[in-house]
C-alpha cells in the first residue's frame, strides 16, 4: 500500500475501532455518505466529498497543464507567483517545495513581502486561485500585480496573458478572469471544500506550471484510493489514532518532518486538521514542530506525528509514510473519520468570519484608539483581557516579565499561539520565536504567520475549546504600499486584519498580549533575547 501507519504507546479504545467497524464506516466514505457526521452536517457534507474521486477525476487536468506551461517557457515565462490564501495555496507549496521547483507564494498581507514578490515581472506568470473568488487578500494581490505590468508598459490584452486563473464555477473572480481576458481558467469542483482541493486544480495548477510532477502525484493517491474502502486501511487507522488522542486526552497533534523527502507537509495539515477539527468548543490543536525533537513534542496531552518517519517513543506517537499523493489523500481522509469520532463537522469553518467582519469593519470605519502599556526598547506592549494586569512593565526586563505573565495565564491543557503580521521571509527570526516559547513552558506552543493562520488555526482559536492565550506581534511599516482602486493600503489592511482578529478574540475573553516591534529587526532580536 502507498500509505503506511504506525503507532507506538498511544492507547486506542476498542471502542472506538469497534464502533467505525460496525457502522461500516470506511466503505461508507468511500461511497460518499453524507450522513456520516450526523444530520446538522448532512446537508453540507452532501456537497463537500467530491475529494474522493479526484486521483482519477483531475487526471484529465495532465495534458493541459504540460501544454500550458510549454507554452508559458517557450514566451519566456519561467516564474510562477501564486497568489491564493489557505486552501489555495498551501498545497502548492508544499508540492512544490518537495519537488524542489520554484513557486512564488503571496498569502500576506505585509507590504514589504508584497513588494518584493513584484519583480522579474518579465518572465512571471501569476495563478490567482480562491474557490470563492471573494477573498480580500487575493483580490488586493491581483489588483498591484495587474498595476504592476501595467507600469512596466504591457497594454491590457498583454496582462491578461499573464494570469491563470483557478476558481469555482459562477465566482465573482471567474467573472473577473473574463473581463481581464485570463490566458487560462480552470474552474474546479464546487463539490471540494478548499482545505481537501490539494489534488485539484488549486494544487495541480500552480504546481505543474512550476514544474513538479504532478500526474505522478495523483498515481501516488490513486494507489491509496484503491485501498480506502477496507476496515484496516492506513488512512483509517490514522484517523482512529486521531480521534482515540482526543478520547484519551491528546488533543494536540504536534506535527514533526520524518528524514523522509516531504518538505514543509506540517504547513498544509495544520490547515487541514485545525480547520476541519475546530469547532463547537473542541478540536484538535496542530503543533507544527521543528523537527521530531523540537520542544513540545512530548507533553500529558500531546499526541506526535512523524510525517515521513517512524514513531519516536517514549511518549505515544504515529508514524505516516507514502508518497506526497498518498499523504494528502490520507489525510483528508483521516480528518474525516476523526471528525466523526470527535462529533464535529469537518467542512464548515463557522468561526472563521468573526475576524473578516471586523478587518472589515475596521476599514470602513479606521483602526481603534490604543496606547501602549509601555514601550521597552524596540517594543511596545499592549494587552487585553488581563494579559497585564500586575506587571512590572518599569523594569528592562519587562517585555519577559509580560510574556511570562501570559504563559501563567495558559489554563491546564491550554495553549499559547504566536501570530506574527509580519514579513515571512524579511522577518523569517521571528519563526524562531515558537521553540523559545515552548521552552519556558510545559504547554503546547504554536507559530502562525499572518494573515496566513487566520484561514487555518484562526477557525480553532475562535471555536475550539476556550483555552488558548495569544501572543500578537505586530511590525512597522517602513514603506506602504496602496491596494489600487481601493482607499486602503497593505499596511491599513494589515494593521486591520491584526485588529480584528484581537477584537474577534477579546470578544470571546482570551488573554491576549499585543507586541507592536517598531523597529522590526531590532524588536525580533530583543524578543529572543529576553526568552532565551
Ligand atoms: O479559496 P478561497 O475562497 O479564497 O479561500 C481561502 C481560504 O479561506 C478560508 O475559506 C477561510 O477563510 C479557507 O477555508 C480557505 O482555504
Amino acid at each position: 500500500m502507498s500509505l503506511a501507519f504506525s503507532c507506538a504507546g498511544l492507547d486506542v479504545p476498542q471502542a472506538v475501532r469497534t464502533q467505525l467497524a460496525e457502522d461500516d464506516v470506511a466503505a461508507r466514505l468511500v461511497a460518499e455518505d453524507p450522513t456520516l457526521w450526523g444530520p446538522d452536517a448532512e446537508s453540507e457534507a452532501a456537497v463537500r466529498l467530491a475529494w474522493l474521486d479526484l486521483p482519477a477525476t483531475s487526471r484529465e487536468l495532465v495534458a493541459r497543464l504540460t501544454g500550458l506551461r510549454a507554452e508559458l517557457l517557450a514566451e519566456g515565462l519561467d516564474r510562477v507567483l501564486l497568489c491564493g490564501m489557505g486552501g489555495s495555496s498551501l498545497a502548492p507549496e508544499v508540492i512544490c517545495r518537495t519537488a524542489g521547483v520554484p513557486l512564488v507564494v503571496l498569502d500576506t498581507t505585509d507590504p514589504d513581502q508584497v513588494a518584493a514578490a513584484l519583480t522579474d515581472l518579465d518572465r512571471t506568470v501569476v495563478v490567482v486561485s480562491s474557490k470563492s473568488g471573494e477573498t480580500l487578500e487575493t483580490d488586493s494581490h491581483r489588483r498591484v500585480l495587474v498595476a504592476a505590468f501595467a507600469a512596466a508598459g504591457l497594454d491590457e490584452r498583454q496582462i491578461g496573458a499573464r494570469f491563470v486563473v483557478v476558481t469555482d464555477p459562477g465566482s465573482p473572480l471567474a467573472d473577473t478572469a473574463a473581463a481581464m481576458g485570463a490566458r487560462a481558467v480552470f474552474l474546479a469542483d464546487p463539490h471540494v471544500g478548499g482545505r481537501y482541493s490539494a489534488l485539484s486544480a488549486f494544487g495541480l495548477v500552480p504546481s505543474a506550471l512550476a514544474g513538479a510532477d504532478v500526474g505522478t502525484l495523483l498515481e501516488d493517491a490513486a494507489d491509496l484510493a484503491e485501498h480506502l474502502a477496507k476496515p484496516d486501511n492506513a488512512a483509517l487507522e490514522l484517523g482512529v489514532a486521531l480521534g482515540a488522542g482526543f478520547r484519551t486526552g491528546r488533543d494536540k497533534v504536534a506535527l514533526a518532518p520524518g528524514d523522509g523527502d516531504l518538505v514543509g507537509f506540517a504547513d498544509w495539515a495544520e490547515q487541514l486538521v485545525a480547520e476541519s477539527t475546530g469547532k463547537q468548543g473542541r478540536g484538535l490543536l496542530p503543533v507544527v514542530l521543528e523537527s521530531v525533537d523540537a520542544p513540545g513534542a512530548t507533553a500529558a496531552d500531546v499526541l506526535l506525528a512523524v510525517v515521513g518517519g517512524e514513531p519516536v517513543p517514549p511518549g505515544p506517537s504515529m508514524g505516516v509514510t507514502g508518497p506526497l499523493g498518498a499523504q494528502f489523500l490520507g489525510w483528508q481522509y483521516a480528518t474525516a473519520v476523526a471528525g466523526r469520532i470527535l462529533g464535529i463537522n469537518p467542512f464548515d469553518q463557522p468561526d472563521v468570519a468573526a475576524s473578516k467582519e471586523h478587518t472589515r469593519r475596521i476599514l470602513d470605519s479606521g483602526p481603534p484608539d490604543e496606547q501602549p502599556v509601555a514601550t521597552i526598547g524596540a517594543i511596545a506592549l499592549y494587552g487585553a483581557n488581563g494579559a497585564l494586569d500586575g506587571v512590572d512593565l518599569s523594569q528592562h526586563d519587562g517585555v519577559s516579565l509580560a510574556v511570562d505573565a501570559l504563559l501563567a495565564a495558559v489554563p491546564p491543557r491550554g495553549y499559547l499561539a504566536v501570530m506574527a503580521y509580519l514579513d515571512r521571509a524579511g522577518d523569517a527570526r521571528a519563526g524562531e520565536l515558537r521553540a523559545a516559547l515552548a521552552e519556558r513552558t510545559e504547554h503546547a506552543v504554536t507559530f502562525g504567520w499572518a494573515p496566513r493562520f487566520l484561514h487555518s488555526t484562526g477557525q480553532y482559536h475562535k471555536g475550539g475549546p476556550p483555552t488558548g492565550v495569544f501572543l500578537q506581534v505586530t511590525g512597522e511599516v517602513s514603506e506602504d504600499l496602496p491596494v489600487p482602486d481601493r482607499p486602503y493600503s497593505f499596511g491599513m489592511l494589515q494593521a486591520a486584519q491584526a485588529a480584528g482578529d484581537r477584537q474577534a478574540l477579546a470578544d470571546r475573553g482570551r488573554p491576549l498580549l499585543h507586541l507592536h516591534l517598531t523597529d522590526r529587526a531590532a524588536g525580533i532580536v530583543q524578543l529572543l533575547d529576553a526568552l532565551c
